[in-house]
């Protein structure tokens, strides 16, 4: 085994994303290995969202390598986007369940759609995920009456049942009242626990040091300093690390 190996589950190499002429993301070169949690940190407008979204092919780059499983993620070829798509989940900020649908079918859609699995067998994952994230009681509730903290753990199921590799999450608490937000990152710290891979861009600096193997910090479309929770939270390196921690550790 060559364990010194840098087995990355998802590789970026000098990804460089514009809109138009403004040049977001400026040459991100990142690894991230397989059961690793990272979060990622940074001021507004730094580039976070935009990395995540380049991962799961939401957003086309103009230059560099991004792999996901080795597999090179190509937004242009339908096919290699079916299987990125099986590969990555994404939770949002703002939940996207379908309204009209109950939660056990929101979390049923995809591995009927895509995986073709028979009705009774989705139906038995859809309950086992909603009771891993603390909703088995909530199968047929349509998300207007859920919490906004249930709704996205409904979110999370979703983003799990198609068992993918890695789950990217986009400041998932960002929507939700303060006393919503604990039941939702807890769920997320249970995923950590179990080794789900995950790529987490948040505000809760408390909760990325506690629950992070590694925190990337970005600034203007850069990857500025990165290291572990104890590295970046004690001991920042850069003056733009230092006044951004100023600012938003709470
Ligand atoms: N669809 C778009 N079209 C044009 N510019 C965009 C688009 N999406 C993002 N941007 C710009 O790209 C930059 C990076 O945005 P991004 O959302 O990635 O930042 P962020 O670090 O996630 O910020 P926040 O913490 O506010 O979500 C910003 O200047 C933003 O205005």
């Amino acid at each position: 085994m060559k364990d010194d190996q840098p087995n990355c589950l998802v590789e970026i190499k000098k990804l460089h994303k514009s809109y138009g002429q403004v040049e977001v993301l400026k040459g991100i070169d990142l690894c991230i290995k397989r059961k690793e949690v990272v979060c990622i940190i940074g001021k507004s407008g730094s580039g976070k969202s935009t990395l995540l979204r380049c991962v799961n092919g939401l957003e086309v780059f103009q230059e560099g390598e991004l792999l996901v499983g080795g597999q090179p993620v190509k937004s242009h070829d339908a096919q290699a986007m079916r299987t990125l798509r099986q590969k990555v989940g994404m939770v949002f900020q703002s939940f996207n369940l379908f309204p009209a649908m109950s939660a056990g079918s929101n979390v049923m859609l995809a591995p009927k759609l895509v995986k073709r699995l028979p009705h009774a067998e989705t139906r038995t994952l859809a309950k086992k995920l909603l009771k891993r994230v603390g909703l088995e009681d909530k199968f047929d509730s349509y998300p207007n009456e859920l919490s906004g903290g249930q709704q996205q753990r409904v979110a999370i199921a979703r983003a799990l049942a198609m068992n993918p590799e890695v789950i990217l999450c986009d400041e998932i608490t960002s929507a939700l009242d303060p006393e919503l937000v604990g039941e939702v990152l807890q769920v997320i710290e249970g995923l950590a626990k179990e080794g789900v891979t995950l790529m987490i861009v948040t505000h809760e600096m408390n909760f990325a040091r506690k629950v992070c193997d590694r925190i990337i910090f970005m600034h203007q479309g850069l990857v500025h300093e990165m290291g572990t929770p104890e590295s970046i939270f004690t001991n920042p390196q850069t003056p733009e690390l230092r006044s951004f921690l100023s600012m938003n550790h709470g």
